[in-house]
């Protein structure tokens, strides 16, 4: 079975617009939990933009699900997590004035940081992820760093599946056995949708985790956030 967690980094977006608290985040994420949803992602930006550090300790008491907060671990990050304690961290290498994230780690180059880092949220009990592009030698080497699990960086995935989606597919697949093989869980996410994440589970083994954000709360403004939660389910069977 393949969970959806729910990435409410847009809901927060909206509720800044005005500077008030509508829409309630914390709110929107139990009626997420209610309605079906098994996780609640979050991506605090070091500008906080979207989700701000003071959500994520708010979140971490009302979630009853699971956790999972993305970040690129520079100090700050690191103190928020070992202070929340989520159920799952995911490292995630983007610059601070990305617009969103757009690469996954060379985990070649820098094994030996996520090492430490890794090991430090393994110490306090953090299961681990890392954000990876679908290419073997990334996946083999995020393997030597003690992870949990890889993300895979579905963008590319994304981008062509309008196209030729075996194509698009095929790298996430090799992937997926790779880690499979080495001993790594696998997640995905990024830029997913209600037309292009059946495919993508049906063509991807192994998966045991999506995070949808960004195209799932549009769809919800046509389709209703209950109802949308529930087609992801159904495609995620
Ligand atoms: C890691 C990833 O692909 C998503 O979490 C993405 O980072 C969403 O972040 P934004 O909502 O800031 O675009
Ligand atoms: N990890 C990916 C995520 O949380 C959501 O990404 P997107 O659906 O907002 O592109």
């Amino acid at each position: 079975m393949t969970k959806l967690s729910v990435n409410i980094n847009k809901i927060a977006t909206l509720r800044n617009a005005r500077g008030g608290n509508m829409p309630d985040l914390l709110k929107a994420a139990r009626d997420i939990e209610s309605f079906g949803g098994q996780g609640i992602t979050i991506h605090p930006r070091p500008d906080e933009r979207h989700i701000r550090y003071q959500d994520a300790r708010d979140l971490k008491k009302i979630v009853s699900t699971e956790l999972n907060i993305e970040g690129n671990p520079i100090p700050k990050f690191i103190d928020l997590v070992l202070e929340v304690k989520p159920d799952q961290v995911t490292l995630v290498p983007d610059a601070v004035d990305a617009i969103t994230s757009n690469a996954g780690w060379d985990t070649l180059r820098h094994k030996d940081f996520l090492k430490e880092v890794i090991d430090t949220f393994k110490k306090a009990g953090i299961r681990t992820s890392i954000f990876v592009d679908p290419d073997t030698r990334m996946v083999e080497a995020a393997a030597d760093t003690g992870t949990d699990r890889i993300e895979l960086y579905t963008e590319s995935y994304a981008l062509a599946y309008a196209q030729n989606r075996e194509k698009g597919v095929a790298p996430f697949a090799e992937a997926a056995e790779t880690a499979h093989k080495v001993g790594l869980g696998i997640n995905a996410g990024h830029d997913l949708s209600l037309d292009n994440v059946k495919y993508f589970k049906e063509n991807v083994p192994h998966l045991l985790e999506v995070s949808i954000g960004h195209a799932l709360i549009c769809e919800a403004l046509y389709l209703g956030l209950d109802n949308v939660v529930n087609m992801y389910l159904n495609r995620l069977k």
